[in-house]
Parts: structure tokens; C-alpha cells; sequence
């Protein structure tokens, strides 16, 4: 009993002693003036983003500037203005465990994962300038490495001047902005193509949502052969600090709220549906369906949806059969309005729609009208 419970004081004082350690550094961090790099060695999207933006809100970059690098589990991410049912799968993403993020900064969806090295610059307005911070990475790689990098006008980074290796986003406060970027060096490309192929037919659909633009990939590895996140790391630190790298201006870290106080706001703040799908920019997706269905009539339906705010918020039906498909439209506009467009709950919706109306009977009719619906909400 005595033993055990001078364990836990121990214990309990050696984390008082870290946390005051940690303040300290924290204290250090904030007042010493000379640039930093900060490994993190997180591997979750959310929580590399939440830490990222907790550095732009709260470290004074006025006297220093920072590097941030970090990688991730297998992830999408998209930019701000995004929708991310047509950049991306969204249902095998969530089937398969990826994450999917939505980033402050604008932009395009990227595919990560541990054979991607992310990049972000943090810095004071007055030294904004993106193309001076791939210019860093391109000399930092070409001093050390035997090859042929560039950056085009869309301050993508290429391989061989023209295989996409790298993406750009920003985001610009009053007084601090990052910019962030990827690098490509070991990426699965097969995944890469695979869940950035949105499976939502692009015929139809309404949107003005910022689209990507799709480009030819390639990884580092192609032209630097066992190329690693280590040495990228230190390779693109040394330039950044100059070749002055010491114990004290580049850190690994692993943000926490003991040691980032807000930091869990903000992750969670990120990991929210609400964020990631809820601030879909509206849109809306049109089709058309025939067939011939009992004695040979062709049916005819056409069906719009809008969605607002991530969920349905209209639906309006155009048929050549109204008789009957009035007797199924208020149960369609009762299961379907205000649902979030999100796949179990689409297809309950619609499994209740199915169901219910079957007391109508022309159970053929009612199923293919459900079918319809079912291929214009891709469930
Ligand atoms: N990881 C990665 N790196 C470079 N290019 C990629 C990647 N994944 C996909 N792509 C290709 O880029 C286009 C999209 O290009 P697009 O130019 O539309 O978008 C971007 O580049 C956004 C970069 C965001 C960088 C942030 C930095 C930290 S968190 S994410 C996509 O369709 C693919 O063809």
C-alpha cells in the first residue's frame, strides 16, 4: 500500500516536473528570435493540421519563422472550398478506415500517406512568398541529390520538368499565413488514383465547389532511389536553417494539449462531420431515367436534388406516370429532407421509402423509382 502510493507520488511529481519543462521551452520558443523546424511525429491528418494551425494563431513569427514537417496514415485531403463527394470516394475512404480532412487553406484534394512528406511554412505577412519556400525544397534537393526538379506556374513542384511531385495551399492572416505543400517521394499511385476517383458522375451535377486539377504524378524515388522521410527531413531542415541545425532550433514533437493548450479544440473542431462534410458548398445533381416497365410503357423520371450544408434539403421529381407517383411523394420528401448525405443514412432513407411503399402495390414501379433515386444519391 505505502509502496504504491509512493509510486504515484513520484509519478505524479515527474509530470509536474515535465510540464513545467515543457512550459519553459514553450516560454523559449516564444521569446528566442532564429527560424525553427518542428518534426511532428504525429501521424493523424487532424491532429497535424490542428497543430499547424495552432502555431499560426499562436506563435509570434515576427522575430522567427517556423518549418513544420510531417507525414500521415493513408489520408485524403481536401481544400477548404471543396465538395468532397466529387473529388474523392467518399464511401470507400470511409469503408476502408482512411481519413478524410477538409484544410483551412484552398486548394485541391491530395492523396497522402507515409511515402508523403508534408511542408509548412509559417511565417510573418511581410514574408509571404511561396515561390521562395519552394525554392528552398527544389536547391535543398538538387544540392543533395542528382535531380531535375522545377516549379511551374501553379507552383507545382515537377519531376523531369514534368510529373507533378508537389502541391501547393495557403492560408493568409493579417499578421501570420502558411503555406503548405506536399511531396511526393514513395506514394502508393495506384491508391493515389483510386480513392481520388470520385465514383459521383460529373454529368448532372451542379456545383461551385473548387474543382482539382488532376495531373500526372510521380515520386522522388523514381530519380533518388531509396530516398527517405529521414533524410527529406533533415535534407530540407539544414537549408532552412541555414546548415545551423542544433538540438535546440529543430525539434521533434508530439503536440498535445498539456504541452499546445487549445490544440484539442481545434482537432476536434476538424474531425467534426459537420466541418468536413457540412461545409460542402451546395450543390445539386440532375438525372434522368426511361424504361419500359408492365404492358410495355416507357416510365420517365426525372429527379433533382439539391443539398445544402451537407444535407438534402430539396427534391423535386418530374415523372410521366403522376398518378401513381404522387401516392410515393410524400414518402419520399418525408424520408429523404434534412438527411445528411452521408451513406447509411441515405440508404436507410431509402430502405424506408422501399418499404413503405409497398402498400401501395405496382411494386415494380415503386422499386425502380427507388433505384432512381438510389443511383442519383450514388448509394
Ligand atoms: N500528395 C500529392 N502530392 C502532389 N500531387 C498530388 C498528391 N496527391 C494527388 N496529387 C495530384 O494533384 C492533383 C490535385 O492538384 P491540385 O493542384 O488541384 O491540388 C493540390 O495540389 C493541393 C495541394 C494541397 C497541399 C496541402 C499541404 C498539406 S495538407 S494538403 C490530384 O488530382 C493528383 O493528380
Amino acid at each position: 500500500m505505502m509502496v504504491t502510493m509512493v509510486t504515484r507520488y513520484m509519478k505524479i511529481k515527474l509530470q509536474f516536473c515535465q510540464q513545467i519543462q515543457t512550459w519553459n521551452r514553450l516560454k523559449w520558443y516564444s521569446t528566442k528570435s532564429g527560424d525553427l523546424v518542428f518534426v511532428s511525429l504525429s501521424n493523424d491528418i487532424f491532429m497535424n493540421l490542428a497543430f499547424e494551425d495552432w502555431l499560426y494563431e499562436n506563435e509570434n513569427v515576427k522575430a522567427k519563422s517556423i518549418l513544420l514537417m510531417w507525414k500521415n496514415k493513408p489520408t485524403v485531403v481536401i481544400g477548404r472550398h471543396q465538395n468532397p463527394y466529387l473529388e474523392c470516394d467518399v464511401w470507400k475512404i470511409a469503408k476502408n478506415n482512411l481519413s478524410l480532412a477538409r484544410r483551412k487553406s484552398g486548394g485541391g484534394a491530395v492523396y497522402h500517406d507515409e511515402g508523403n512528406i508534408n511542408c509548412s511554412f509559417i511565417k510573418d505577412r511581410s514574408l509571404y512568398n511561396r515561390f521562395s519556400n519552394l525554392d528552398l525544397v527544389v536547391k535543398a534537393l538538387s544540392s543533395h541529390w542528382n535531380v531535375d526538379l522545377s516549379i511551374n506556374t501553379r507552383e507545382d513542384i515537377l519531376l523531369d520538368g514534368f510529373y507533378k511531385v508537389s502541391g501547393t495551399a495557403s492560408k493568409l492572416g493579417r499578421n501570420t499565413t502558411y503555406h503548405h505543400f506536399t511531396l511526393i517521394f514513395d506514394v502508393d499511385k495506384d491508391k493515389l488514383f483510386e480513392y481520388l476517383d470520385s465514383p459521383m458522375s460529373t454529368v448532372g451535377v451542379h456545383s461551385r465547389a473548387t474543382q482539382s486539377l488532376k495531373s500526372r504524378v510521380k515520386n522522388l524515388s523514381d530519380s533518388i532511389p531509396g530516398v527517405t522521410y529521414d533524410s527529406l527531413v533533415d535534407v530540407i531542415g539544414q537549408q532552412f536553417l541555414q546548415g545551423k541545425k542544433n538540438i535546440d532550433n529543430f525539434q521533434f514533437i508530439n503536440p498535445s494539449e498539456a504541452q499546445f493548450p487549445g490544440l484539442q479544440k481545434i482537432y476536434d473542431e476538424l474531425c467534426d462531420w459537420e466541418w468536413i462534410y457540412g461545409r460542402t458548398p451546395n450543390f445539386s445533381l440532375t438525372r434522368h431515367f426511361a424504361k419500359n416497365l408492365e404492358y410495355y410503357i416507357e416510365h420517365q423520371i426525372t429527379i433533382n436534388v439539391n443539398i445544402e450544408k451537407g444535407r438534402i434539403e430539396k427534391i423535386d421529381i418530374d415523372t410521366n406516370f403522376n398518378e401513381t407517383y404522387l401516392k410515393m411523394r410524400p414518402l419520399i420528401q418525408e424520408h429523404l429532407i434534412g438527411t445528411r448525405f452521408w451513406l447509411n443514412d441515405l440508404q436507410m432513407s431509402l430502405d424506408m421509402i422501399l418499404q413503405e411503399s409497398r402498400h401501395f402495390g405496382e411494386i415494380e414501379l415503386h422499386s425502380w423509382v427507388v433505384n432512381c433515386l438510389s443511383k442519383v444519391l450514388c448509394v
